[in-house]
């Protein structure tokens, strides 16, 4: 089965961004705007949590969906992976100090 990775998508969205296609899904959320891309990334992160009650098709379905909706919203903010990966990297070797805080725990938790 053919795969499709992060990278190749954000690219495929930024190159609809800078040469816009008629018939595009992305170019249609561009057009509509943020406002527009907002609420399709908060449907589809509805439909993961619905998905993921469901089955593991189902939230493999969703989540996909959700990720090319976040990489419009990041395109079209002007918000790089690379963005994301240096977030990112900088927690990594972050988690032993948040076991050692409490204040991170629900009450039921603590
Ligand atoms: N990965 C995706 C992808 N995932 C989901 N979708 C679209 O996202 C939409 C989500 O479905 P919904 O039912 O929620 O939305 P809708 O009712 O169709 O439309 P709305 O009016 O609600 O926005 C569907 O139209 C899907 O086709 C995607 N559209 C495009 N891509 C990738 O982007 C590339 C370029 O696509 P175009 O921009 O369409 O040429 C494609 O080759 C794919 O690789």
């Amino acid at each position: 089965m053919a795969q499709q990775s992060i990278e190749a998508l954000y690219a495929a969205a930024l190159a609809r961004k800078n040469n816009p296609q008629e018939g595009s899904y992305t170019d249609y959320l561009y057009q509509k705007g943020l406002d527009k891309i907002l609420k399709k990334v908060g449907e589809e992160s509805t439909e993961v949590i619905l998905g993921a009650k469901n089955n593991n098709d189902e939230l493999i379905y969703e989540t996909a969906d959700l990720f090319f909706h976040l990489i419009v919203l990041l395109v079209e903010k002007n918000v790089t992976l690379d963005d994301i990966k240096d977030e990112l990297g900088s927690r990594i070797g972050q988690q032993s100090q948040l076991h050692e805080r409490q204040d991170w725990r629900g009450d039921e938790q603590k």
